[in-house]
Parts: C-alpha cells; structure tokens; sequence
C-alpha cells in the first residue's frame, strides 16, 4: 500500500496534505480505538505468583512445613503453609502495585506528536492519532505511527525495530524500491526516532496495526528487571536461609544427644528456621522503592527504573546544563553592540534596525519553542523590522554553534547568520559601521570585538555575533560552507537569562551533602562562569570543548581529581560523553542532563541519565533514567535526597526485622542446651504471630520515614556500599536484639519461679505448673512484642536523637503500634485465639514490667546512638575541599583570552 503515489495514498487514507479535520479525527479514533500498543499481561501474574512460593526464603518455610508433618506436628506444618500462602499473597500484591507505581509514571508525561488538523498544526497525544493523520516530524522526535512520507528528508534511528544503530535517511522524494516494507525509503515507523531533519507524513497505520505492534517488541518499562539492591537483598536472604540451615543441621544433632525426643528437636529446628525468616523482606524493599518512585513523581522527577532510586542516593557529581536548567530560559535582550560602541537596547534605531534584520530572517521555522528566538523574534517586531522571504535555512547545530538563513529582500538576496562569535566571527572578512559603510576586520578590530563579547560574557550574558553578505546570489544556496562565507559583521547581540532563584539553594545543598556540581554548557567560558558564580557554584577550573579535545585521557582525569565544581564550557556531545566517561572511572556516581539528540549516548552512560520534560527531546526522554517535569536543577537535587530517604528507610526497615531474630531465637537455644530441664519459653506459632502479625505494620511504616535532618550534611555513600552491613547487624542482633532477649527470658524464668518452678519440673498439659508455664510463653512473647516496640521508635533514626525527630512525627508508626498492641492483647486475651496459640493472660504484676521493656530496648539504643554522634564529632572533618573554604575562583583577570584559561591553575 505504501508504494502507492502519495496523492493516491492520501485518497485511499480520505485525507490531504493539510490534515484530517478535528470531528473526523475524533470519528476515526472513536471507530478504530487509540494508538497505543496492548499491554502484554496475559498469564504473566499466574508466574510472578508463582515465584513468590519459591523464593529462598519461601523455600526456607517449606522446609520447615515439611519437618513439622515428617515428625508428627501437622497442626504447626498446616500452619506454616499457611503462612507460606499469606506471604506470598501479600508480596504478590506489594510488587503488583510498585510495578503499578512505575507503569503509572507514563501518565505523568503523556507523549505527544505535531499533527495537522483542519489545515492547522497542534500537538495532540499520540494515543489520539489515527491513520489519515499528516504528521509533522522534527529532530529529535519519537515517530508514534508508521506512516509515509509527503515532503521532506529525515535520518531515522531503527534501532528498535532492526538492532541497526546506524541512522538511515528516509526522504520523500526517494524512488520506492524496497522489497520489503521495513526498507522502503519513504516510510517512517512508529518506535524509531527522528536524529535530524524534518518532514511530514501521511500516518497509515496506528497501534497494533504498525510493524513494532506486530512484532511487540514494546520494552516493559523496566518494571521486571531487578534492581542491584534487589539483587544484594536476595543474596542476603540465601545467606540467611543457608546459615539458618547450617545452624539447624547443627543443633539437631546437639540436642539429640542432649537427650531430647526427635520431635522436640525437630520442633527446635522448626523454630530456628521460621525465627530466621525475615518475611516480607523482598516485597518490602520492592515497595519502599515504589513508594519512592511515586514520591519523585510528585516533586517533578519522573524515574523509569526502581533502580534509579537507590542509584540517585549515591551521586557524587551532578553534571548540569546551564540553559533552562539552572537558569530560567527567559531571555531578554539586553545590549547590541556594533562598530566598538554598547548600546541598550533599542538606543541607536539604525543599530538596532541593522541587527533586528539578522534576527528576523535567521531562525527555524518553528521558532517559537526557543525562548531565545522568541526574545529575538520579539525584538526585531519592536523594531518594525520584517523577515524577508526564505530562500535555504542551514540548521542551527551544537557543533557548528551558529545558523544561516538565506532570504530575499526586494531585489537583494541577503544571507544571515547568527552564532557563537568564535564560530562565527571568522568567516567574517569585513565589519559594518552604519549606513553602508564597512571596512576590512584587521586582527586588532577581531580583538576588540572579542574583548566585547569578554565583557558581555563576564556580565553573564549570553552574546550572539549577527553577520551577514548581501548582493550576489550565494552560487550555493544548498550549501552552507559556501553560504557562510565573506561575511560582514553587523554586530552583537547580549542577552539576559537569569539564574533561577531555587537553584542557589539546591547547590548549597550539594555541597553540604558532599555533590560536586559541574556546569557542561554549548555557551561561553565566562558567561558559564558568571552564571555558575551566581549560584554559587565554586567554579574551580574552566575547561573549554577545545582544550578537552586536546586533552589526553590522562590529562582529563588529572584535572577531574579535584573537589571543586568544574565548568565545561563550549562543549560537544563527544565532550559529554567522555566526560560522563571518565568520572565513572574515578569512581564517581554521575548524575548527567541532556535535552538533545546528541545527548542519547551520554545520558545512557551516566549512572543516571536527567532528562528535560519541558525542552528535551523524545530521543533524549527515551535514553534517559529520569525525566524533570519542570526542566529544575533544583529537582535533580530533591530526587537525590529523596534516594537518600528511601536507602536509609530500607536500613531502618531491615534493622527492624532483624532485630527480633534474636529474641526469637534464644528461647530455642535455651531449651536445647538444657536438654529439655527449661520448657520451650516460646512456640513456634507464637513466633509466626509476631513475624506475620504484630511486626508488618510498624515495619511498613518505617519505609515511609521522613529523611533524617542531617540527611543532606553527609558525604554520599560510596558505590558497592552494601544495604546490609556488619554494623547495621551489630546493632540488630547484638545490641537490640540481645537486650530484648535478655528482658524476654526474665520476665520467662520470672513468671515461671513465682509460680513455683524448679528447672526438671513438667509443665505439660495436666501438671500443676501448666497454667503457669502458658502464662510464662505468654509472658516470653509479649516481652519481644514489647521490646518491638522500643526496637521500632529506636529503628527510626540511623544517628540523630529522637527528640530531634520528635516522637510523633511518623503517624503511621504509632498506628502500627496501636494496631500491633491490639494484636497482641488479641492473641493473649480472647480465649479462640489463647486456645489456637497456646497463651493465657499474664499475671497482672507484669504489666509495669510490660511497659518497661520497650523503653529500655530504646534507651539502649539512645544512649549507643549518642556515643556514636560524640565519636563522629571528635573526627576532625576531611580535608577534602568540598567542606572548607570556597576553591579559588576561575574568574580570571579579564584580559586572560578564554583559550589560556585552564593554563592558570
Ligand atoms: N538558535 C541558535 N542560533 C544561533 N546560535 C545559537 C543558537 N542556539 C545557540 N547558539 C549558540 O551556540 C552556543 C551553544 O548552544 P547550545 O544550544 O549547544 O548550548 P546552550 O544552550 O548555550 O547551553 P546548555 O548546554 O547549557 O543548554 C550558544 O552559546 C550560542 O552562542
């Protein structure tokens, strides 16, 4: 069908070259249904349910199931699979809704394409295109349908369709010649990316009809693949399960020949292994990091991987734009300059008359989108001044950094060019002085103009040079070298983009949290430079894209092994790249912007690619991690805070559940080494009761912890730091965890000894002591739920004290904590419950006892919490840079040419 002539294909579609009209557009997707691909789910939650029962720690309680019915105790092995099904369910449900969280993320940034309507081109979401439509395609877009070609020549990247990364030219004027439809020339498919040029195109085929619909090669976005943290926490869990089972293997045979039945030690084995089970640990993590997902999504930080959000707490070095991003992309014009004089604004009307004409005529054709268009656009109106009619249009690119458009005035043809002065200040051969008078640019004149744009440049604006050659016909309006040639210099034009006010804060904050903040900008080393300062970057050495270029690898990586912040001015997507590069190879954590298509590559290189949502492109958005919403340096830094957050949460998550391993454990150890002359001090249903029960909530609610307060005053953590760590363990097990074994067993061997117990007594069903042997492992488990509690209000700040959180801070902790207190009343007071678990009311002497255990629990904590401030504080801070005095400026002494500047350090 495609091969069709055109005029014959827009027949066949009912359209033209001006669009469909808006009803029949709206009739046709009414008819045919929205461009969008089918979700592929189908029987995939039948296995992701299935893995939930497989898992080690799943495996784990399998196992102790399977001994509970091999030695007789299929009340407890029921009970176990039981818990087994729970589990799962409930971890089936957390990653159903993470994977949610990042699917809903789509919604955040719906996509959207340029088509015409009604003869009109608007933007309209891409689910809304139907066939008929006649796109608009521009570089850097994203083609949402197949679709032909009307007019115009593009370079696709299909790679997403054939695995071929090399660019292929589509143009509409090609013979159609391809035997298959994939390499006809003048189609276009949906999936691929536009990386130059534009056109238009009649779309054929939308949704599933389009070939990346047939072959559904649609990436899931990123929800499956795991994350590293994931990774190490299911490493953590086998390591788990296999010292669980290495100890059980252990003590089986201990208390056999300690002389217990084998169904006693099966039932100690038992509990060792369900007391090791750190349930909920996997799907946990996978939440928290959702939640996290979610979080970022509301501050304008929309991440497409789980993973970013840990690898965002990590960033040692954020790479920014300049442009938009730490400033406002509001550009005003503030000065021209012409023929060695300044002047404001529109001061001098022949100056200004001159310089508007360059403006006028010299700009994309949809330039409305560039603010700095926009301001020049809206100069050359002030002014009265009129394009003149085009002729050629040579694109502006960042490697050229300048632009030509040739027009026609009347009779003349004129070329205009507009461009970084380096770029275009030599193709010019003469310089303008009014009327129509102009003289030779003698290399003196090219240092005062260059010492123009160094004084504009240290005022932080940006400067454009405006030149142009009138008269002749360029011989090669298809050309640019030769349209660009024996230009005269009209003048300068300085404009203003100021600093966004937020960002001044967020770059102290880096600095406190130990961030480098280096400026990569397409503009002027001193321009970068003012800007920089304005905000408070320590600019401690400015590097240009040529002296990068010339720089050897290990040169680079000498000038990165300082603490200060950098400015990379002039720079080049190569430049980026390498940049990107070379900081991961010192070890680096970079967090790197980038909004054009030449930035895909390095924005796939950093450890997290930033994308602009407002000015990027699809082809930027595509290959990076995260995408800003609001386009806000400031965003990047509330997102690596947040990845903070989230990483210290999942610590305080883990430091929970471990904690009570012990407590839960010792009980076991107890009654196997004595051979059976203390009665077991906790059952194992108990145990499930705490670790499915009384523990889930407060655990959940840790993970949604506020941030410490000094959680942006410490130096990031150093890549490959693991989440579980021997001092996180430390503090679980042997401190927490043995103060609440030692209190559990206490208030056991309490309870049991006022009742008249000697160790050897029975305490079995029908004996003297048995009603006070339940109250005795009531007493045990209410102990660790108590302690629980002291863990859970002491789990919640890694190092500051709790009056610097305060108490109620974290209201859904205190409602875990009601609801957990309300467990356990339930568990030890209603009698349905006291039969199924073996409990019976504790006496009521207690209950003071009771009250006291969470709050020593925590004040241990408190008081190893305020010893390990007090040792932080007597290390002296390092002497790094970073923390001392501001770097020595790079504002070097104004005569200093821009090429000599990183000499001076
Ligand atoms: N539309 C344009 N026409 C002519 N020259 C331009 C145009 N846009 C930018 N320039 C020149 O090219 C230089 C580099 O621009 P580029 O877009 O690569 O980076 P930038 O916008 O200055 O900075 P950043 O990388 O921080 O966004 C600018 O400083 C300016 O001198």
């Amino acid at each position: 069908m495609t091969t069709e002539p055109t005029e014959l294909l827009l027949r066949d579609l009912g359209s033209c070259r001006g669009g469909l009209g808006e009803r029949e557009a709206a009739r046709r997707l009414a008819l045919y249904g929205a461009n969008v691909l089918p979700v592929s789910g189908g029987a995939r939650w039948l296995v992701e349910l299935g893995a939930q029962f497989t898992h080690p720690l799943a495996l784990l309680l399998w196992l102790a199931a399977g001994l509970s019915f091999v030695t007789g105790n299929p009340a407890l092995g029921w009970a176990i699979v039981g818990v087994i099904g729970v589990n799962a369910l409930v971890a089936f449900a957390q990653e159903r809704q993470a994977a949610r969280a990042v699917q809903a993320l789509a919604g955040y940034l719906p996509p959207s394409a340029r088509v015409a309507r009604d003869g009109v081109v608007r933007t309209v979401p891409v689910a809304e295109i139907v066939r008929g439509d006649v796109l608009h395609v521009g570089e850097g877009d994203r083609i949402c349908a197949d679709a032909r070609l009307l007019d115009g020549e593009l370079e696709l990247d299909m790679s997403s369709l054939t695995g071929e990364s090399v660019p292929v030219v589509r143009a509409a004027r090609l013979p159609d010649v391809a035997d298959r439809l994939i390499d006809a020339p003048t189609v276009v498919f949906s999936g691929t990316s536009c990386t130059s040029g534009q056109a238009t195109a009649v779309v054929f085929a939308t949704g599933s009809h389009t070939e990346l619909g047939r072959i559904a090669a649609l990436s899931q976005r990123g929800a499956g693949e795991e994350s590293p943290l994931q990774r190490q926490v299911r490493r953590t869990a086998w390591l788990i399960a296999a010292v669980a089972i290495a100890i059980g293997v252990l003590f089986l045979p201990l208390g056999l020949l300690a002389g217990l039945s084998l169904r006693d030690a099966a039932v100690f084995a038992v509990g060792l292994l369900v007391a090791n089970v750190p349930e909920g640990l996997l799907p946990t993590i996978t939440l928290a990091l959702a939640v996290g997902v979610r979080v970022l999504a509301r501050s304008g930080a929309l991440v497409k991987r789980l993973s970013a959000v840990e690898t965002l707490g990590s960033t040692t070095v954020i790479c920014t734009d300049k442009t938009g991003t730490i400033t406002q992309n509001q550009m005003a014009v503030e000065r021209l300059w012409a023929a060695g004089r300044e002047f404001a604004g529109a001061e001098d009307a022949s100056v200004a008359v001159a310089l508007a004409t360059v403006m006028a005529d010299c700009n994309p054709l949809e330039a409305s989108a560039d603010p700095m268009e926009r301001a020049l656009l809206g100069f050359a109106e002030a002014v009265g001044v009129q394009p003149g009619q085009r002729i050629a249009t040579f694109r502006f690119d960042s490697r050229r950094k300048r632009m030509s458009v040739v027009a026609r005035h009347g009779s003349q043809v004129v070329v205009s060019v507009k461009g970084a002065p380096e770029s275009v200040l030599p193709l010019c051969t003469s310089w303008w002085f009014g009327g129509d008078v102009t003289s030779a640019l003698t290399p003196p004149d090219r240092q005062l103009v260059e010492d123009a744009v160094d004084a504009f440049a240290q005022r932080g604006l940006r400067v454009l040079a405006l030149a142009e050659r009138r008269g002749a016909v360029p011989s090669g309006a298809e050309d640019a070298e030769d349209a660009e040639s024996r230009l005269c210099l009209l003048g300068l034009v300085a404009l203003l983009d100021p600093p966004r006010p937020e960002v001044a804060d967020a770059v102290a904050a880096c600095h406190r949290a130990g961030i480098r903040v280096n400026v990569i900008t397409g503009d002027h080393a001193r321009t970068a430079a003012e800007i920089a300062r304005q905000v408070g970057i320590r600019v401690d050495r400015v590097v240009t894209g040529p002296e990068l270029d010339a720089m050897t690898d290990r040169e680079l990586d000498s000038v990165l092994d300082r603490d200060g912040d950098m400015v990379f001015a002039r720079s080049t997507p190569e430049g980026k790249l390498r940049l990107a590069d070379a900081l991961r190879h010192r070890g680096d954590v970079v967090a790197m912007t980038g909004d054009g298509v030449n930035d895909a590559p390095a924005l796939r290189r950093a450890d997290i690619g930033v994308a602009m949502g407002r000015s990027g492109t699809d082809v930027a958005r595509e290959a990076a991690t995260m995408v800003l919403t609001d386009d806000d340096f400031a965003t990047i830094v509330t997102a690596v805070r947040e990845g903070r957050r989230v990483w210290e949460n999942l610590r305080k998550f883990v430091l929970y559940i471990f904690a009570h391993a012990v407590p839960e454990v010792v009980p076991f150890a107890v009654f196997a080494l004595s051979a059976g002359a203390v009665p077991l001090p906790l059952t194992v249903l108990q145990i499930l009761a705490i670790d499915l029960g009384t523990e889930t909530l407060p655990a959940l609610a840790l993970g949604r912890e506020g941030a410490e307060p000094d959680v942006m005053d410490r130096p990031p953590r150093s890549r490959g730091v693991h989440l579980i760590t021997a001092r996180l363990l430390g503090r679980a097990w042997l401190l927490m965890g043995t103060v609440s074994a030692v209190l559990a067993m206490a208030l056991f061997f309490l309870v049991l000894t006022r009742a008249g117990w000697r160790p050897g007594d029975a305490v079995a069903a029908g004996h003297r002591l048995h009603a006070a042997y339940l109250q005795a492992t009531t007493i045990t488990f209410l102990a660790i739920v108590a302690c629980q509690v002291g863990t859970a209000i002491a789990a919640r700040t890694e190092r500051a004290a709790l009056r610097d959180i305060g108490l109620t801070s974290n209201r859904l902790l205190l409602a875990g904590i009601a609801f957990e207190i309300a467990f356990a009343a339930g568990v030890v007071l209603l009698p349905p419950l006291q039969r199924m678990l073996g409990t019976a009311a504790p006496p009521l002497y207690t209950v003071p006892l009771l009250l006291a255990c969470p709050v020593l629990v925590w004040g241990v904590d408190e008081f190893y919490r305020a010893v390990a401030r007090r040792r932080a504080a007597d290390v002296p801070p390092p002497r790094d840079g970073r923390t001392g005095p501001v770097g020595r400026s790079a504002l070097l002494p104004p005569r200093q040419r821009p090429e000599d500047w990183s000499t001076t350090r």
